[in-house]
């Protein structure tokens, strides 16, 4: 029969993404609006991306959750693979931060909220996104946060047991990152996110260089603009520095 391609008809384009571009489009039997992003095998192959296509596609298929942007399917020809997307009707979340400048913080926290909802649903399945930011958000119908990108996303390693007995000097390296500090990640980016979406800039964002932003980060060297509520800095201060604490008593501990 046809390529299952023919069963859309193809609209205009939503965004030239990382990998390549996405377009609207409405399945025609069922006439259900669809988000087609469309990846070129060539290009797959030239940025080395096909285990990630490969996990990424895992991930996201068996993921169901209001906040997270299905992903229906996916199909390719001999060419470029296509995945079939949800179409969130309002775009990127980005495009409405950067249009109001801030949000307030009755918005914020909304989205706030969703995100946490989110990511405790991916972390009890042991994913981790790791690529939090505004840029990777959609908002759907009814001003719904629907987190679009799991490019970076991986399973948290397994672990035999939570805690160690005995002493800490003689685990590995790998062992001292542990799942919990990896899913403190994303931890650590929703603070971040949260003092975006409230200020309209990042935190640690510097003119100077990546050192500079390193080392501000390092000691979590950032201030509130004063229109910002105390519950709103506690809140920001307590998720950023709990991820700094934990590792930095971690690491101490270890030296
Ligand atoms: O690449 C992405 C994430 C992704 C989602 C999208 C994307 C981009 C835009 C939209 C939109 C959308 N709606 C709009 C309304 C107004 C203006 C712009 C809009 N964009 N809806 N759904 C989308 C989905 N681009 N890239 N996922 C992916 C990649 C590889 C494998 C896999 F399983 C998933």
């Amino acid at each position: 029969g046809n390529p299952i391609y023919m069963n859309f008809d193809i609209g205009h384009p939503l965004g030239k993404g990382q990998f390549g571009c996405v377009f609207v489009a409405r399945e025609k039997t069922s006439g259900y609006i669809v988000a087609l992003k469309v990846l070129t095998i060539k290009e797959i192959i030239k940025s080395h991306t096909e285990k990630q296509l490969r996990r990424e596609v895992e991930i996201q298929t068996n993921l169901r959750h209001p906040n997270i942007l299905r992903l229906y399917g996916h199909f390719h020809d001999e060419a470029r693979v296509v995945l079939i997307l949800e179409y969130a009707k309002k775009g990127e979340l980005y495009y409405h931060l950067r249009k109001s400048g801030r949000f307030s913080e009755k918005r914020a926290s909304k989205y706030i909220y969703q995100m946490t909802d989110a990511l405790s649903y991916i972390h009890k399945k042991h994913v981790i996104h790791r690529d939090i930011k505004p840029e990777n958000l959609l908002l759907g119908m009814g001003d719904v946060l629907k987190i679009a990108d799991f490019g970076w996303s991986v399973h948290a390693p397994s672990h035999k047991r939570k805690t160690f007995c005995g002493t800490l000097d003689y685990i590995p390296p790998e062992m001292v990152d542990d799942e919990d500090h990896d899913e403190k990640i994303d931890i650590w980016s929703l603070g971040v996110l949260c003092f975006e979406l409230l200020t309209g800039t990042a935190p640690f964002e510097t003119e100077g260089g990546h050192s500079e932003t390193y080392r501000r980060i390092a000691t979590v060297d950032f201030t509130f603009p004063d229109y910002l509520s105390f519950e709103a800095k506690d809140l920001i201060k307590s998720v950023i520095s709990s991820f700094c604490l934990c590792e930095s008593a971690l690491l101490s501990y270890l030296h």
